[in-house]
Parts: C-alpha cells; structure tokens; sequence
C-alpha cells in the first residue's frame, strides 16, 4: 500500500487526520497562498478551494515517488467576501466585525493525487455558521488571544472562538479545515480504509 502523505503544516488537519486512526506522514506544501489565491480570485468558492487543495497536494506529490497525497484548504465566505487568513490583528478585527451577527459559509476543498501516474480525486464541503452580535471589547479581547491569526475568517470554532458562534448547519470538522466524512470517502476510491486497517 503507498503511502498516506497530509500536504498540510496545519496542526488541525494532522489532529483530525490522525483521528481516523490511520497512518501517515505530513509534508507541508509551501505553496505561497497569497499569490496562488490571486489567481483564484474569479473562480466561485467551491472551485477556488478545491484548486488549491489540488495545487497544495500536487506540489508536495512531485517530489515523491509511490505515495497517496492529501492536500486542503479552507476560506470563509460572507456576502460575497471571500476571507482567508488575517495579515495582522487590525485585519483580524475588521473580519469579526464583518461577521458579527451574520451567517457565513465555510468551505474545505480537498484533494488527493496518487503518484505514480498523478491521478487526481477532489472535493468540497460547505457549512454554514452564524456569528452572535458581537460587542467591541469581545472582539479586542478575541484577538488579543492571538488564536484568530492563522486560521481564516480570524476564528477557530474549535477553541474559544466557540464562544462566537450562535449555531453551525452542516459538517463541524469542514469548519476546522478537514471534512473527515468527504475525506474517507475520497480516500476509500483509493483503498484506504479506516474502517479496514490491517
Ligand atoms: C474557520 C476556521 C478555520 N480554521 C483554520 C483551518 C485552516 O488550517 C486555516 C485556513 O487556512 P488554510 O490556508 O486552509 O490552511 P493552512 O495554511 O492552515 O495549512 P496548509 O495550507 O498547510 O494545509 O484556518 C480553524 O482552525 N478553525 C475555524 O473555525
């Protein structure tokens, strides 16, 4: 059996890939997401994950030579705006305060590429959250815990972000940056099985 590779330097992933009970490496892609995004800006949401989960999984696939790739990314979506991570905490002050009393989307786009032979399998998973109002001094003290910094839409639902949250419809893991039920089911094309480890 090739080897399950995570194409993700983000602890979260490795958390719940690792969940699955399954067995696998992790090499972070270092894809700059800044300048790849921008050529995704045109693409609606759904298209502009799973391209970069593919881009992501792809670059770290290229390097190696019998291994199953899985590579994802995550941006969140409100009224149209698309927000990846914050640069800086101003910016992670103005994205909670857009978000505030709103619903918004999340999307998790993921891929998988088998080498040898580059085959590709992708998908996306969308959940929909929606934000308490929420006041100037929560929003200050949020930030100054530095948790919204490298996550986008400047919140981790999985930590005191949570506190933010007034309800969520859909998958919670997509929200935290890996949909596990879309993820086996993707890597199960490729024979890898949580439910069948030998
Ligand atoms: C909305 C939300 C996002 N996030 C995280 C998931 C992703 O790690 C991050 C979005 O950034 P991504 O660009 O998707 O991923 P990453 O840069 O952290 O890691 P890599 O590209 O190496 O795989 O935001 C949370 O942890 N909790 C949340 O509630």
């Amino acid at each position: 059996m090739p080897q399950l590779v995570l194409a993700s330097a983000s602890p979260r992933r490795q958390r719940l890939l690792a969940q699955l009970g399954l067995d696998f490496l992790t090499i972070p892609s270092d894809i700059e997401e800044g300048d790849y995004a921008g050529l995704h800006t045109g693409l609606p949401p759904a298209e502009r994950v799973t391209a970069l989960a593919r881009a992501k999984a792809e670059m770290v696939a290229r390097g190696l030579s019998d291994a199953i790739v899985l590579g994802a990314d995550t941006i969140v979506v409100c009224q149209g705006q698309v927000l990846g991570k914050p640069a800086s905490a101003e910016e992670a002050e103005a994205m909670l305060s857009f978000l505030s009393g709103k619903s918004h989307e999340v999307y998790t786009g993921i891929a998988l590429v088998r080498v040898p032979g580059m085959i590709f399998r992708q998908a996306w998973e969308r959940t929909e959250v929606r934000f308490r109002q929420l006041s100037a001094r929560e929003i200050k003290a949020y930030v100054a815990t530095g948790e919204p910094l490298d996550k986008a839409g400047a919140y981790g639902i999985q930590g005191l972000g949570a506190l933010l949250v007034e309800s969520i419809c859909g998958d919670f893991f997509n929200v935290v940056g890996l949909p596990l039920v879309r993820t086996v089911a993707l890597l199960q094309e490729f024979g890898i099985d949580p439910w069948n480890r030998t």
